[in-house]
């Protein structure tokens, strides 16, 4: 394959909403879906997330658990996998959380609109992919990253992002911890926002799995290729 397998993680409340109306993150998962969302970053090359997510929740993106920690450093990587943001006018804070916390590469992927003096900045702490004109080209970013040794690509979201890569065809799978808790509001950010797919073509999924976890449901999509 020309790109990376790649798969969404995501967590939504039981009405679909990923954060509140104010962009505010809320605890969805519990302690095991957090924990089995570190095991899928400690077994990724690199995590994704859109610059919105970086603004709104600062992550780190780190793996948490000092075994699996430990698991990537035997078998000869780094402690975590390579952390990218999409980030079409390079707006990523030099002092995100992203480049202070934890070992391993950055990458920002920005397009050419992105300010010369904010890419400088940001390339004395990752590495910069330049992709597309006014906002980054998805498909040739991830055409990018394969040839950069990334072959399995977490993605974190946030809403717009996820609509970005759903609709250039570019994920494989998703897995959506659904909570026990109603955000509401038709301002906060769903699991997909974006432009939505035309009537005649909305994106079908085929259910893998579906599991109890805690007082949520872990549901398992693969997305069939064209
Ligand atoms: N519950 C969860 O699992 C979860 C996970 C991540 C984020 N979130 C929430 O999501 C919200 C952020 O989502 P958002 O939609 O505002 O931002 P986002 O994280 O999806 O980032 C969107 C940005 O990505 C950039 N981008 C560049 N090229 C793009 C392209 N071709 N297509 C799409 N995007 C492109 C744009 O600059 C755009 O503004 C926050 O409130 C955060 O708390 C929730
Ligand atoms: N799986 C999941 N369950 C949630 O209940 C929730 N709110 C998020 N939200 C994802 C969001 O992007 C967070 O900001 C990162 O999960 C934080 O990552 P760090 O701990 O900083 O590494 N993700």
């Amino acid at each position: 394959m020309e790109r990376p397998f790649i798969f969404i993680n995501s967590a939504m409340s039981a009405d679909g909403k990923i954060s509140t109306k104010e962009r505010k993150q809320v605890k969805i998962s519990g302690k095991i879906d957090f924990n089995r969302m570190d095991q899928l970053r400690a077994g990724s090359d690199a995590i994704m997330v859109g610059i919105g997510t970086v603004l709104a929740d600062d992550p780190s993106l780190t793996v948490k658990s000092p075994e699996l920690q430990d698991n990537r450093i035997k078998a000869g990587l780094d402690t975590n996998p390579v952390r990218i943001i999409v980030d079409s006018t390079a707006r990523t804070p030099c002092d995100a959380d992203i480049f202070k916390k934890g070992e391993g590469k950055r990458i920002i992927i920005v397009s050419e609109s992105a300010p010369v003096e904010r890419v400088a900045e940001l390339q004395e702490q990752a590495d910069i992919i330049v992709s597309g004109k006014e906002k980054v080209d998805l498909p040739e970013a991830m055409r990018e990253l394969k040839k950069r040794g990334i072959n399995r690509l977490m993605v974190e979201g946030g809403a717009t992002l996820n609509w970005g890569m759903l609709s250039n065809g570019l994920i494989d799978e998703i897995y959506t911890f659904v909570g026990n808790l109603i955000i509401g509001g038709k301002s906060s950010p769903t699991f997909v926002d974006g432009d939505g797919f035309p009537e005649k073509e909305l994106l079908k999924l085929e259910l893998m799995d579906a599991e109890k976890i805690e007082d949520g449901i872990l549901l398992k999509w693969k997305v069939p290729g064209k």
